[in-house]
């Protein structure tokens, strides 16, 4: 490829401020001479820090029916993406040196977003002996996030040598926090509408059990956690207690659980079966306030493809999940309005530093390295499933109309999307 490694964004809004010009060249926003610069019309544009993902499934190695690391960055990119972490609930399992590096270089040979791998914290996901956690710290990948993500570390001595041992090198442990006797044979959020379809129940006190035992183990032995896919009232209370006492706890909450609630279960369409399930109007709203009011720190997309023969089937034997990276910047400006500011920090600055990725995260301004991207926010998109450069098409939002459209992404200075369409 052989592009001009010099762009001039004109007229662009920076997360809201008065329109300016930004020169990107050799890989940073530059000040200086825009002489031979390719101009990009930047019109009604605002300019983001390039979005950070801190909890995206990309499939490969093992389901690359579903994703691959290459389709998977595509799809991040077109969403606004500049990093994504990949969960190690792969086949094989990334919870070895080698997996995590394999990973590593297919997000390298992509060259669409940055792709840190997470390290699983057991062997085999199996919750039953620490996987290679300094090997894969030490490896090119440099692992920090370690997470058996898909399942929950339910054994507390597991979890409490886990959180020590990768405190020695700065690393979190990111737990999916679901107490598994708890929610043995669940379907669905347990309360009146599972009841209502006969549908067995996946109570609220299974996620916040080990929430509320977690931040006690962090505390106690000074490590840092973070929660993924915060999903009930009550883990935002158990958090904010958390914090006002000073835990090192940084929480997650998916674009579907601020959105969709457990009603959509009612069409038994598999498409709206995830884990954890979709919750009552009332967690929504707890949800959406807690982002406001930063005791959520994140806006993680917990992007889940699947193959359609694992979800357009039967609800009980369809796989919980759904596609997120595509449609996860629209859905977080429908939740907190045009707050540029709030949403990189939510979407970019906050998982850049949780992820310990320093070249990500930086407002677009001279002297930053140039990983941004540009939105129309007064753009409407109907989503269609058949455009996605996933592999997969479960998105739940099929046919609904979303306020936002990234028009174009820069990785480094380079353009990995352009005009709303991915440059390779
Ligand atoms: N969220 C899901 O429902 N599924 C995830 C696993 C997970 O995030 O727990 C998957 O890997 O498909
Ligand atoms: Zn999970
Ligand atoms: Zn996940």
């Amino acid at each position: 490829m052989n592009a001009p490694h010099k762009y001039l964004i004109k007229g662009v809004s920076v997360l809201g401020r008065p329109k300016t010009d930004l020169l990107i060249q050799d890989g940073v926003v530059a000040e200086g001479d825009a002489k031979g610069a390719e101009v990009v019309d930047a019109d009604g544009l605002v300019a983001l820090p390039g979005l950070v993902d801190l909890h995206t499934h990309l499939r490969e190695p093992g389901r690359e029916d579903a994703e691959t690391v290459e389709s998977g960055s595509r799809a991040a990119a077109l969403g606004g993406y500049t990093a994504v972490c990949a969960m190690a609930n792969t086949s094989p399992v990334a919870d070895t040196a080698g997996v995590v590096e394999q990973v590593y270089r297919l997000g390298r040979e992509a060259g669409l977003v940055d792709v840190q791998p997470i390290g699983a914290v057991t062997v085999g996901l199996a919750g039953e002996r620490l996987a290679e956690l300094g090997a894969m710290a030490t490896s090119a990948a440099a692992v920090r996030i370690f997470s058996d993500d898909g399942h929950c570390v339910s054994d507390p001595k597991l979890m409490r040598r886990a959180l020590e041992y990768v405190k020695a090198f700065g690393g979190v442990i990111a737990q999916h926090a679901e107490e598994p006797r708890l929610t043995e044979g669940a379907q669905m959020h347990e309360g009146e509408v599972a009841t209502r379809l006969g549908l067995t129940g996946w109570p609220a006190v299974a996620e916040e059990a080990i929430i509320a035992r977690d931040v006690l183990l962090a505390e106690h032995v000074g490590s840092r956690l973070h929660v993924c896919h915060v999903s009930t009232a009550g883990s935002v209370e158990v958090l904010r207690h958390a914090k006002a006492r000073g835990v090192r706890v940084t929480a997650e909450v998916t674009p579907h659980h601020l959105l969709l609630t457990d009603e959509r279960a009612t069409s038994y369409d598999p498409v709206f079966k995830v884990n954890p399930p979709l919750r009552p109007a009332s967690d929504v709203e707890a949800l959406r306030k807690a982002l406001k009011d930063g005791v959520i720190d994140i806006v993680a997309t917990d992007h889940a493809p699947h193959a359609v023969e694992d979800k357009e089937c039967e609800w009980a034997y369809a796989r919980p999940g759904m596609l997120g990276l595509e449609t996860a910047l629209s859905i977080t400006l429908s939740v907190l309005g045009e707050d540029w500011d709030l949403i990189a920090e939510r979407m970019s600055r906050a998982p850049a530093r949780i992820a310990g990725l320093d070249g990500h995260g930086h407002d677009p301004v001279p002297g930053a390295p140039a990983n941004l991207t540009l939105v129309d926010p007064a753009a409407r998109r109907v989503v269609d499933p058949a455009e996605s450069a996933s592999r997969s098409r479960n998105t739940p939002y099929a046919g609904m109309t979303l306020p936002g459209r990234v028009v174009a992404t820069f990785l480094r200075g380079t353009p990995t999307v352009l005009d709303g369409k991915a440059v390779k």
